[in-house]
């Protein structure tokens, strides 16, 4: 196994291994902790070291455990995970891996800029036309690891980038072969668009910190670009994209531009065409189209645009993207997940009682073993038949080895009580992800799920300590998820695991409202 850092395709097993098995690149990102003074370099090494002496396995994903006892790593870095593969098991032999170790020091949050652009009649108006932020930031830490999408929309939009920087690396020709660095997606609110965009973004800023030192993600903001004097907008576009040139200049930083809701700026040309627009509005999409064209031709670039209207978009601008990838409402697994990561939030910051919630495909183990040994909850044909598709389409050998797994507690089974709740937990959740699925919520329903049904059916005020003690009821607890990972002070009385289930049962039907 070689610490290989060159370019290689995130979802394909490298060529030229010495043995004769396949090695697939696994991707493994430490983040550097603030007060860190270790050069990148001695901690990729003492990373590259940790790994080939502690595992005989890498799970992927996973947040790799038990770094904290080689001192240097200690004091250096606050987390290290191994990114999803597409490699054909969950766990991959580690002579099959080939490491490939990012380090990365995200920024501070509120390290972004926000840029305003003159109305150009010298009437000293100022427009906030897009925000600038330094990637990789601790703002959008975990972002990419929170969006479940049903196939692999994440793996395929990085295969993407891969595939440019490979043929920039190459030098073709573009006049032979040519691609717009232009991603555009769409779909129904609150699916998650904009959120993935900013998580490629960090991902690309830590994946290809190699070559490029300095990442930046420049956000604009379509409306604000249609100024209140109209016919200054197609120059307001030629400005802003003249800020971002001078960003794609500087060769060593990765820029990428995102144009959220940009049917806003590029839906007038049809109507400008059919005469039922003013002219203005086909100056703002040519200077637009005009500005892209300039871009694609700089290798350290991506534009990546969203909507939730893709058929009010122009053509000329929907030719020019790469992909046009929908990005559907939240499948029925991804529903679970979702509410089980929020759930698990909950319970890690002691809002609710403490348990286990079992991942998916735990749950839907725990189902099938129920339908075996009782009659299942919901009797109904519709149900049996659901729980039966979902049951054939797993790997039974992987679930017996999640099962195994995720049972275990430093190798020893948990007290039978604990399992059993986990399992009645999970299967609670999964009816209720079932429901919620098939009311077709979005992503962004489901994650203001747990504040709606705590204010309407819990309530907070009658169960707030008479007096903030410090430690609250559960004392203080590890913020995990968080971006700081710092203790957390828990000051609310945490809610029993059941209650809470109820109150989303009750909740999901006001979800929206
Ligand atoms: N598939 C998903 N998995 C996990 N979280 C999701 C998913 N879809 C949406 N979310 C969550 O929903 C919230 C809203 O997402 P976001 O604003 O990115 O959606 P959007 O599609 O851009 O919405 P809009 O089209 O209304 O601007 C975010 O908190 C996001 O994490």
């Amino acid at each position: 196994m070689e610490n290989d850092y060159t370019m290689t395709s995130p979802t394909r097993p490298a060529a030229g291994s010495s043995s004769s098995q396949p090695t697939w690149p696994v991707h493994i990102e430490v983040r550097v902790s603030p007060n860190a003074t270790a050069r990148f370099d001695t901690i990729r090494h003492a990373v590259h070291t940790y790994i080939t002496s502690s595992f005989s396995h890498l799970y992927l994903p996973s947040t790799l455990q038990g770094w904290e006892d080689v001192p240097l790593l200690l004091t250096s870095v606050s987390r290290i995970i191994a990114s999803e593969s597409p490699c054909p098991s969950p766990s991959l032999p580690i002579e099959q891996v080939s490491l490939q170790i990012h380090i990365y020091q995200p920024s501070d949050a509120d390290a972004f800029e926000e840029l305003a652009s003159g109305n150009g009649r010298g009437e000293g108006e100022e427009v906030m036309a897009a925000t600038v932020c330094e990637l990789p930031s601790i703002g959008w830490e975990g972002l990419w690891e929170s969006l479940i999408y049903e196939d692999d929309v994440k793996t395929r939009l990085l295969d993407y980038i891969y595939a440019t920087v490979v043929f920039s690396d190459a030098d073709v020709d573009f006049n032979i072969v040519s691609w717009n660095r232009m991603v555009l997606l769409h779909g129904p609110p609150g699916t998650g668009k904009t959120s993935l965009c900013r998580a490629l973004a960090q991902k690309l800023s830590i994946r290809l910190s190699d070559r490029y030192p300095s990442a930046r993600l420049l956000e604009i903001n379509s409306h604000s670009l249609f100024s209140r004097w109209f016919s200054e907008s197609g120059k307001l576009v030629q400005k802003l994209f003249g800020t971002v040139m001078d960003m794609v200049d500087d060769e060593d930083t990765f820029v990428v531009v995102l144009i959220d809701e940009v049917e806003s700026l590029t839906a007038a040309r049809a109507g400008a065409m059919a005469g039922t627009e003013p002219s203005d509005a086909l100056r703002v999409v040519n200077a637009l189209l005009t500005q892209l064209d300039k871009l694609k031709h700089r290798k350290n670039v991506l534009v990546m645009s969203t909507s939730n209207l893709a058929k009010a978009i122009d053509s000329a601008f929907v030719d020019r993207a790469d992909i046009v990838q929908y990005i559907d409402l939240p499948p029925r697994e991804a529903v679970y997940e979702i509410m089980r990561t929020c759930l698990a939030e909950l319970i890690t910051k002691g809002v609710v009682g403490d348990v286990e919630v079992p991942s998916h495909t735990q749950a839907v183990l725990y189902e099938r073993t129920s339908t075996f040994s009782s009659a299942p909850e919901d009797n109904t044909p519709a149900a049996q038949s659901q729980s039966t598709t979902r049951t054939l389409s797993q790997n039974s050998e992987s679930l017996e080895t999640t099962f195994s797994q995720g049972l275990s507690v430093n190798g020893q089974p948990p007290a039978q009580d604990w399992r059993e709740r986990s399992k009645q937990v999970s299967l609670r959740l999964l009816s209720l992800a079932q429901k919620c699925w098939s009311q077709k919520m979005s992503g962004r329903s489901l994650r203001r799920l747990p504040v709606l049904a705590h204010a309407r059916y819990i309530g907070t005020l009658s169960m707030l300590p008479p007096k903030p003690s410090g430690g609250g009821v559960n004392g203080t607890k590890k913020g995990r998820g968080s971006h700081d990972s710092q203790p957390r002070t828990v000051n609310v009385q945490a809610t029993d695991v059941e209650v809470w289930l109820d109150a989303y049962g009750e909740g999901y039907r006001c979800a929206g409202c």
